[in-house]
């Protein structure tokens, strides 16, 4: 049995302006132990979307959807079941590391407090594993740390002592969204080596929310493409980078940096992410594309096998390697056809290229 299984999850705001559909019929599963990324842009689901996960989609509404947490179906857990879940089993560290913490206690006193939140032990017991998840996280001399307040860490040690705070429950599955926003290069790279040395030891699954495929590509074994609250594209991360598939992903590509990566830019995607009150019919893509046809406007395109053009039927196949996209051009409906492609400077072998 997979630890999570979403199927069809749909989230709705309901705002002055109209109906946001934040997340539309979302549906992928997370094994044990994998490192599993959602990307996308802002605004395009990706917090929503795991907050759903916890029930927290405030002022929001779930209007469908399953949601499997190691056989059990979340959307029906009372609140109070809800909460033990939460506390034990999924835990999530928020986009801004800053205020995870309250700036009027110290860093280790609030982890301190977390363990004791979720388990009846002594004081010296949860600052001895608060010494530990400090540890554990890269954090150097931890007995002194413990006793420091949020503003004297650096952001690098912050967003750690976040995760550190996230680990306190010892969860089966730990949900980071954009844990390394605003962190420079070199630490950025620490966290992901630690993310993974988590994910690989402690067989803990690990979703990962991010607007940046590099960041996806360090560390994670499969990811989802999220555009305007649809699945777009999902498959193991090489294939990803690679091999893309849908014209969304190619162009997310082409926006990020890549230091001592040989491989040639495609153009960045024209235009920005639509009205989510008024979102495009048909393909969400579509008025972006490059490769738009009549039919894009006017029939939203279903998550089909690339290589077969088999339909993605159920959720089960969610947790499999098959490289998954929602393009007409996999059902055969593109005239035109998708023609960029993914050339790996230095290597005589090419990937991608002219779909037809
Ligand atoms: N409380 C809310 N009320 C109304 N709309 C909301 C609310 N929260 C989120 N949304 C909308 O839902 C959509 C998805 O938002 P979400 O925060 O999940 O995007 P994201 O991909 O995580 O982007 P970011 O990285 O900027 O957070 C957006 O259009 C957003 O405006």
């Amino acid at each position: 049995m997979a630890l999570l299984e979403v199927e069809s999850l749909t989230v709705d705001f309901y705002t002055d302006a109209g109906v946001v559909r934040a997340v539309d019929g979302l549906s992928y599963r997370l094994e044990r132990g994998e490192t599993f990324g959602i990307v996308g842009e802002s605004g395009a689901g990706k917090t929503v979307a795991s907050l759903a996960l916890l029930g927290l989609v405030g002022d929001g509404e779930i209007v469908d959807g399953t949601i499997r947490f190691d056989g059990r179906e979340l959307l029906s857990c009372s609140p109070s079941e809800l909460r033990a879940i939460r506390g034990n089993r999924l835990s999530m560290s928020f986009q801004n590391a800053a205020a995870t913490f309250n700036p009027v206690y110290t860093v280790g006193e609030q982890i301190a407090e977390t363990i004791r939140a979720h388990e009846a032990v002594s004081r010296r017991t949860a600052r001895e594993r608060t010494l530990d998840l400090l540890e554990r996280v890269e954090i150097a001399a931890p007995a002194s740390r413990y006793a420091d307040y949020p503003h004297e860490f650096s952001g690098g040690m912050l967003q750690r002592a976040a995760v550190a705070m996230a680990l306190a429950c010892d969860p089966d599955l730990l949900i980071l969204d954009e844990p390394t926003t605003g962190l420079d290069v070199t630490v950025q790279a620490q966290l992901l080596e630690l993310l993974e040395t988590l994910a690989r030891d402690d067989e803990m699954a690990i979703q990962l929310v991010t607007h940046d495929l590099g960041v996806v590509a360090a560390c994670c074994d499969r990811a989802l493409v999220l555009y305007a609250g649809d699945a777009v594209e999902r498959a193991p991360v090489e294939e990803l980078f690679y091999d893309p598939k849908h014209p969304y992903t190619a162009g997310l590509m082409a926006s990020i940096p890549r230091i001592g990566d040989g491989r040639d830019r495609l153009p960045p995607i024209p235009g920005s992410m639509p009205d989510p009150v008024d979102r495009p019919t048909g393909c969400r893509f579509h008025p972006r594309c490059p490769y738009a046809e009549a039919v894009c406007a006017t029939r939203d395109p279903p998550l089909l096998e690339a290589d077969t053009g088999r339909p993605v039927t159920d959720v089960a196949s969610g947790g499999s390697d098959v490289h998954v996209a929602a393009c007409h051009e996999y059902a055969g409906d593109l005239d035109g056809g998708l023609e960029y492609e993914v050339r790996i400077v230095g290597e005589e072998e090419e990937t991608g290229g002219d779909r037809r």
